[in-house]
């Protein structure tokens, strides 16, 4: 559905060679810093700085106005489609390679312009200690260059304050001042990715200062904190245009407590970092940073069940690391300590129902989590998925109505993430309905153009059924009832939310390869392998990473206690037994390092295969190896996991509860995990575990046939054991040959520990996937 590049006027020619573009921007007049403080003066100047943003903007680092965002947003637009990205699948690659070239090539130009950038600053900072600026006593700021005299603001607030400091947004979203304003439109846009980069713009009519340009409020404004609290302190020299906007960021501060300490703290620091942003290489992610807005029901450490949460806590900081502005949004079940209300109010309706919505926000490890509050949602902490299917379903909708706006209400660092070079990533059935929201509430009504959504499937397993009739909860035009139609042997004809998402996103992950091909097989795709098949188009598997903060046996903090202790590769030896030991202890099985300890944590329903672990008891007691069970889920597997208990006291502890310390220990404290999954479309239990020098026994599916590579004993290479079939006599095969291991040849035992734990598991490359993913997001027009 590629539109012509002539239907942009505005639009660049697709061959145009920004490194032109750029040098003779670039190689204008000195006056940038000079007139910052003289928007009008400037403006006369016409376009130097304006040009270079655009160019920056179109190398994805700055926030340019909305229609610069455009010119950018398409600009890029047409470079993809110059290098054929609409042009089906088989070019998808060649695409993506020239992509990768052209970003390549922007980061270098990138470089060469902030250098040059910084050049600039050094000779304008020379200029300015042989200059007067200070502030008159009228509040104007005269500057008196050497070599110009004509540089009195007529209204400097206008210049870089904004004419109205304390915006309301169109919905009642406050924003902090000294982020860009358009005189023409009088709205605060929010900027485009690169915020956290310090390419803040004010508008002035035709013009963009960047607060590059603002360089003369660190003169004056600091951070102090007070009670625990950041405040803004402002000397008796400060101009009162200044003094103003200052204590209307205070004021908000105190009555926005929401965006208090960490979004006024990066606010200023991103003011005052400015200068050494110069310094600093530029985002991993080059030309491509973006907004990006992960949507999940559940994200660590906050609310976590599963490997869902595992994966919302920690992909975002690693697509925050290569430079995009990452939030999160998730539903508000409990109290999250460091979140504040924002103080907005929306309302949404549900089934019929208006039901209130507020927000709460904080900013940890560079990325915004946004929590939905709604007494739908509230009480809910420890069993968020409680309720029956209906239930579930109204708290979707609201969650996935109130998400997709998120946007253009929820303030972050001051600034609305905007809806312009945006990416949603939603996550599972329950945030299926977002892409489709999107495209029927806005995208259909020429809104949210340039907004893209990716949806992760992290388990097709739960999709959303119910009967046709449900249709009339999820609030759509009558038409739209086909995407969530379905007929399968399963389920006859039904309403199914994750058919509508998976049709209507712009791209699907999933979150291994070996899951990837096993949705689309009749077996694996649990009835959607009809509509996955489809659109391979858009489809890829892309492995999870893990949070090397979170799940590093060095930093680890549940083994701080207890008699556990912290291990690295160098400590393997002495630090992983004194764990095993600790958790023998703690469990109150005999402590004895010779014999094997087997370790299994999950979510206890059929998918994990506990009822295999179940069969092969009588055979791992009859080995003499202790084996520690963690999980809960279906009642009469719980049950089981006690009664395991009580018949092996000697070697068998089935823990029954969710403990996030005790799969810290267990993971630290084992020698072997076991998970005989009969479907597991990435698994994160094994990745941990190799990470911790536990050597994983698993079944061969999805992820876990991806992650973990056979040991073969003649190589000495691999990671672990694997079985071809959810049987147990396979996985007694495979645990056998494990244990024998184990007892008899340690050198080999210690290559396996020392493998796993050397692997780079890291988020880091799965999130320059994830970027690839989005990027191709960006360009699906
Ligand atoms: N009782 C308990 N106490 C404490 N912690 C517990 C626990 N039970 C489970 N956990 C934790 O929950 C997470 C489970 O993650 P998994 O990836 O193994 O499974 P899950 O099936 O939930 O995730 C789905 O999504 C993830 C993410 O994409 C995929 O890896 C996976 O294959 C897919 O089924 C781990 O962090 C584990 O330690």
């Amino acid at each position: 559905m590629a539109s012509s590049i002539g239907s942009f006027p505005f639009l660049v020619e697709p061959n145009t060679d920004t490194s032109v573009l750029v040098q003779t921007r670039i190689n204008r007049p000195l006056r940038f810093q000079l007139f910052a403080y003289q928007p009008k003066k400037y403006a006369e100047l016409s376009g130097l700085h304006r040009s270079a943003s655009q160019h920056s903007e179109s190398a994805g680092l700055n926030c340019g106005r909305r229609r610069d965002l455009l010119w950018g947003t398409k600009h890029l637009r047409a470079v993809g489609k110059s290098m054929g990205a609409s042009e089906g699948n088989d070019g998808e690659e060649d695409v993506l390679q020239t992509s990768i070239e052209k970003s390549k090539k922007v980061l270098a130009m990138q470089r060469d312009l902030l250098q040059q950038i910084a050049e600039r600053r050094k000779l304008v900072s020379s200029i300015n200690s042989e200059g007067v600026l200070e502030p008159e006593g009228n509040g104007k700021f005269s500057y008196e260059p050497t070599d110009n005299s004509q540089s009195n603001v007529s209204n400097p607030q206008e210049a870089f304050v904004g004419r109205d400091s304390n915006v309301e947004s169109q919905n009642g979203g406050i924003f902090l001042s000294s982020y860009r304003h358009s005189n023409e439109e009088d709205i605060l846009e929010a900027p485009a990715a690169g915020i956290n980069r310090g390419f803040h713009e004010v508008e002035e009519g035709n013009d963009i200062i960047s607060s590059r340009e603002k360089a003369p409020t660190k003169l004056y404004i600091k951070e102090q904190v007070k009670d625990g609290r950041y405040e803004t302190v402002t000397p008796d020299t400060l101009p009162s245009y200044l003094t103003n906007s200052i204590e209307t960021s205070n004021l908000k501060v105190e009555h926005q407590d929401g965006m208090g300490k960490s979004s006024l703290q990066k606010t200023t620091d991103e003011v005052d970092n400015v200068e050494s942003e110069d310094e600093k290489s530029p985002p991993l992610a080059g030309a491509n940073v973006m907004n990006v807005i992960l949507v999940a029901a559940e994200c660590a450490p906050f609310v976590k069940t599963g490997g869902l949460g595992d994966v919302a806590g920690s992909l975002p900081k690693a697509l925050a690391r290569r430079g995009h502005r990452v939030m999160v949004v998730v539903p508000r079940y409990g109290n999250y300590g460091e979140s504040k209300d924002v103080g907005i109010r929306r309302m949404y309706k549900v089934d019929g129902q208006d039901v209130e919505v507020t927000y709460f926000q904080t900013y940890i490890d560079g990325v915004d989590f946004v929590f939905i509050d709604s007494h739908m949602f509230r009480h809910l902490e420890q069993n968020i998925y409680g309720g029956n299917r209906v239930d579930i379903l109204k708290r979707m909708v609201l969650f996935c109505k109130a998400a997709v706006e998120v946007p253009w209400y929820v303030p972050c660092g001051g600034v609305c993430y905007g809806d312009g070079n945006l990416v949603f990533i939603a996550n599972d059935w329950h945030t299926a309905l977002l892409p489709v929201y999107l495209k029927a509430y806005y995208r259909d009504h020429g809104l949210m153009q340039y907004t893209r959504s990716v949806l992760v499937i992290h388990n097709i397993a739960h999709q959303g059924r119910g009967p046709v009739d449900d249709f009339s909860k999820v609030d759509l035009p009558e038409h739209y009832i086909d995407l969530f139609k379905l007929d399968d042997p399963v389920g006859g004809e039904h309403f199914n939310i994750f058919a509508a998402g998976l049709k209507t996103a712009d791209r699907v992950v999933t979150v291994s390869h070996g899951y990837a091909w096993e949705l689309k097989t009749s077996e694996g795709g649990w009835g959607l392998h009809g509509i996955i098949n489809e659109m391979d188009w858009k489809f890829r598997g892309i492995v999870n990473g893990i949070d090397n903060k979170d799940w590093n046996p060095e930093l680890d903090i549940h083994l701080t206690s207890d008699g556990y202790t912290n291990y690295s590769l160098e400590t393997l030896q002495t630090g992983k037994p004194q764990c095993k030991a600790a958790l023998q202890k703690e469990l109150g099985l005999p402590v004895r390092e010779d014999v094997p300890l087997i370790g299994f944590i999950g979510r206890l329903d059929h998918q994990k295969g506990v009822d295999l672990i179940a069969e092969a008891i009588p055979w791992i007691v009859g080995q003499n190896a202790q084996l520690v069970m963690l999980g809960t889920g279906r009642p009469d597997l719980e049950q089981m996991l006690r009664q395991f208990e009580n018949q092996h006291r000697e070697n068998v502890r089935g823990w029954v509860g969710f403990s996030v310390k005790m799969a810290h220990r267990i993971t630290a404290g084992s020698d072997i995990l076991l998970m005989p999954s009969r479907f597991e479309p990435c698994g994160l239990n094994q990745l941990y575990a190799m990470n911790y020098g536990t050597v994983p026994v698993v079944h061969a599916v999805g992820g876990l046939r991806d992650t973990v590579q056979p040991f073969d004993p003649f190589q000495e290479s691999g990671l672990g054991w694997t079985f071809d079939s959810a049987d147990t006599n396979k996985l007694i095969h495979a645990l056998g040959n494990c244990l024998l291991t184990y007892r008899e040849y340690k050198k080999s035992w210690e290559g396996l520990q020392r493998r796993g734990m050397t692997q780079d598991l890291s988020w880091d490359n799965a999130a320059q996937h994830y970027e690839e993913v989005l990027v191709a997001a960006k360009f699906q027009w």
